[in-house]
Order: C-alpha cells, then sequence, then structure tokens
C-alpha cells in the first residue's frame, strides 16, 4: 500500500462523523488514562521507566468524560476501550466507566465498554468495574513461566495476573481476551502451553506481533516472530481451523481450536497489516488526538479544553485530526518515520 502524503482534507472528511480522506469511519475510541504503568515491558517501556507526565497535564476525570460524551454524542464513535499505561493505576476508572456507560450512540445504544489492562489489582477491581458498567476485557500475559515472566515484564507478578484473570471471570466481564506479545527465545516456545491454559479456562488468546513502537533498539525485522511463524507454534499440540472475520476492523484474524469451542486469534500489524478497515481513533492521557498508532502528528484538544472551547469546536478539530489520518503505518515505506511517542504513552 503506498502512503498518501497531502494534507490536504477532501470535502467529504470535514462533513459529518469521523471520515479520513480515504473514507474510512472512526467507531471506536481508545483511551489512554495514564503514561505510568506497574510494568515494564521490555517491548514497550525502558527498565528506568519514563519521565511521567505531571498530573496537570494529565486530563481530569472530568475532562475525560467530557471528551467522551463529544465522541460518542457528536461524533459517532461506538466503542470506547480504556487502556494505558496501566489503566487500573487511574483511581477514577470506575467513575469514568460509570459516567461513559450513561452515554448513548447515534444508534441510540450504550457504548461498548473495554478495558486492556496487565491485569495487576484486576483481582480487586474487577467486580466494581462490571456494577460500573465495564463489558469486556483484554488482559496482557505472555507466558505462564515465572521467569520468563520476570524477564520480559521486568518484574515478578505473574501470580497477580492470573488472580486478575480469575477475577475478570468471576464477575462476569465477557469475553476475557489475552494479549501475548511474542519474543523469539523468550516466550515463543511457552505459546502451546499458554494456549492450554486459555482453552481450559475459557480465555480467547490473541498472539502480537512486536511492533516497533517500543524503546529504541527493541525491535528488529530480522528478529520478528510473524504470523506464520506463530501459527505454527500455536498448530503444535492443536488443530486450528480459519474462520471469517465477524468484525472486518478487528486487529485479530481468528482460528478455532478443533475440538473445542474456542477461538484463538493472531494480530499481525506487521506482516499483515489491517490499515485498510481501521476505525480507530485515539486520545492520549495528555489530551491529545492521535488518528493512528503511528502518527508522527498530535492535535491537542487539551488546550481547547482549558480555554473555554465549546463542543463545536472539539468536534471540529477532532475531524480534522481524522481527516489527515495516514492511510497505512507505512513500515514498509523507506521513509518510515518513528512515532513520536513510545507505546505506553499512547495506549496500545
Ligand atoms: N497496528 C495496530 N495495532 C493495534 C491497533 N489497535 C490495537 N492494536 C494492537 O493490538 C493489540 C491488542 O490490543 P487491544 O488493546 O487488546 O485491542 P483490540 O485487539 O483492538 O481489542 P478487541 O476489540 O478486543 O479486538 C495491541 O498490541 C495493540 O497495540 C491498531 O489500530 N493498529
Ligand atoms: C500499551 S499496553 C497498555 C495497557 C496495559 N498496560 C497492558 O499491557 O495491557 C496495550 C497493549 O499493547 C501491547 N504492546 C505493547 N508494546 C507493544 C509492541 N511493541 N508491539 C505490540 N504490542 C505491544 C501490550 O502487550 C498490550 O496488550
Ligand atoms: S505493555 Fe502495558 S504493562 Fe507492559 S509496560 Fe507497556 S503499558 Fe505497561
Ligand atoms: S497502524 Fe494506524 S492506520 Fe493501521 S490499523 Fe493501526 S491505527 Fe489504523
Amino acid at each position: 500500500m503506498t502512503l498518501e502524503r497531502s494534507d490536504a482534507p477532501c470535502e467529504s472528511a470535514v462533513r459529518g462523523p469521523l471520515v479520513d480522506r480515504f473514507g474510512r469511519v472512526a467507531r471506536d475510541l481508545r483511551i489512554s488514562l495514564t503514561d505510568r504503568c506497574t510494568l515494564r515491558c521490555s517491548y514497550c517501556m525502558p527498565p528506568e521507566g519514563l519521565d511521567w507526565l505531571p498530573t496537570e497535564e494529565t486530563l481530569t476525570d472530568a475532562e475525560v468524560v467530557r471528551l467522551a460524551r463529544i465522541a460518542v454524542e457528536r461524533l459517532g464513535i461506538r466503542r470506547i476501550r480504556f487502556t494505558g499505561g496501566e489503566p487500573l493505576l487511574r483511581r477514577g476508572l470506575e467513575e469514568i466507566v460509570a459516567a461513559c456507560a450513561r452515554l448513548r450512540t447515534d444508534k441510540d445504544e450504550r457504548p461498548g465498554l473495554a478495558l486492556t489492562t496487565n491485569g495487576l489489582g484486576l483481582e480487586h477491581r474487577a467486580a466494581a468495574l462490571r456494577a460500573a458498567g465495564l463489558d469486556r476485557v483484554n488482559i496482557s500475559l505472555d507466558t505462564l513461566d515465572a521467569a520468563h515472566y520476570a524477564a520480559i515484564t521486568r518484574r515478578d507478578r505473574l501470580g497477580d495476573v492470573l488472580a486478575g484473570i480469575r477475577a475478570a471471570l468471576d464477575a462476569g466481564l465477557a469475553p476475557v481476551k489475552i494479549n501475548a506479545v511474542v519474543l523469539r527465545g523468550l516466550n515463543d516456545a511457552d505459546l502451546p502451553d499458554l494456549l492450554d491454559h486459555c482453552l481450559a479456562l475459557g480465555l480467547e488468546l490473541r498472539v502480537i506481533e512486536q511492533m516497533p513502537i517500543g524503546p529504541p533498539g527493541s525491535w528488529s525485522r530480522s528478529g520478528l516472530v510473524t504470523a506464520d511463524e506463530i501459527l505454527s507454534l500455536l498448530g503444535t499440540r492443536r488443530d486450528l481451523v480459519a474462520l471469517d472475520r465477524d468484525d472486518p476492523h478487528a486487529p485479530a484474524d481468528s482460528w478455532t481450536v478443533e475440538g473445542t469451542d474456542s477461538r484463538v486469534g493472531v494480530i499481525a500489524s506487521v506482516s499483515r497489516p489491517f490499515c485498510d478497515a481501521c476505525d480507530r481513533t485515539r486520545l492520549t492521557s495528555d489530551g491529545q488526538i492521535r488518528s493512528c498508532l503511528f502518527s508522527t502528528r498530535e492535535t491537542d484538544l487539551r488546550s481547547l479544553l482549558r480555554n473555554g472551547a465549546a463542543d463545536e469546536a472539539i468536534v471540529e478539530a477532532w475531524k480534522h485530526a481524522m481527516a489527515m489520518k495516514p492511510a497505512a503505518h507505512g513500515l514498509d515505506a523507506d521513509d518510515f518515520a518513528v512515532p513520536s511517542r513510545t507505546m505506553s504513552r499512547i495506549g496500545g
């Protein structure tokens, strides 16, 4: 796919809901609630962490909810995912979820509400989050081997994640998906065990190709474990049958595992990009809109909010940001530009 470099929005891009120059419509908003985290996953953050945003630069709960309301009521957003950093570090998470659950979409429905988390502390919050209106949760777990887990995340917290998964299931959050980024020589050989564990608990495993969006030096194309390799690892003990995508916009390709009711997914952002059908817009914890995970530019909604802008001005700024959305991440292009933030500051 070639990258469109023109910055001029076409007319259709500035009318109606969030539509970009290529006709893609954003229905899915990912809100990062903090840039801080309890882990230091090697593919996402440097061991020493990052310079965290000062509190005053982070959107308040009320600011987050106002932007979510504008997105849902004015801009056609139908699903919201809370992410981070680690969103469970956000004290007001339950209140933010409850406020978003009161919104109504253009179809007069409650927006779908989901959380992506590393699972630390979920044990104590899953029930309250469910009661607040959270529908589902994706939990990151790269391996069941405690030593490998500690090597990847630089923290010895495997037991806490497993407790968080159990609590999510008990609370009735459904489906519970497990996200595993696969790293050569670290957890690739652990995938069959992880799949068996997920099948036993009724969890949907998605194995993720590592993207070049972590700390400098953490990614190389030659070291990438690609979707083809992931599939052969997952097929070591199990037979997989390919499924058609039920949601054309979902990042994962899915398979059923023969002899079970379960499915397993592969998110192949690098070797099989899904940018053509992208339906996402992203809000960072400091109030910047990123139309693409790999954007090199952002649109500052926080300044608008804090300068007293009316909803209409925010709507226009958000639409303009969407109009500038690139065609694709362009990883294969000669002029690929490294995104302006690393993963934990964007929200995945
Ligand atoms: N390239 C790319 N990767 C994405 C995008 N959205 C999510 N991902 C990656 O997909 C992986 C799983 O992300 P999640 O936060 O669980 O979100 P999701 O897979 O969209 O969630 P579902 O709605 O449950 O399918 C992470 O590595 C994300 O960074 C996207 O728009 N582009
Ligand atoms: C940035 S994290 C934020 C939410 C939460 N802290 C967590 O880990 O689930 C969101 C997702 O991005 C994934 N991720 C982080 N760095 C990645 C990378 N370099 N390539 C692919 N996925 C990555 C994580 O595995 C996680 O599933
Ligand atoms: S992937 Fe999630 S848990 Fe791991 S360092 Fe990044 S933000 Fe934290
Ligand atoms: S890389 Fe950008 S355009 Fe491609 S799917 Fe992700 S957010 Fe969408």
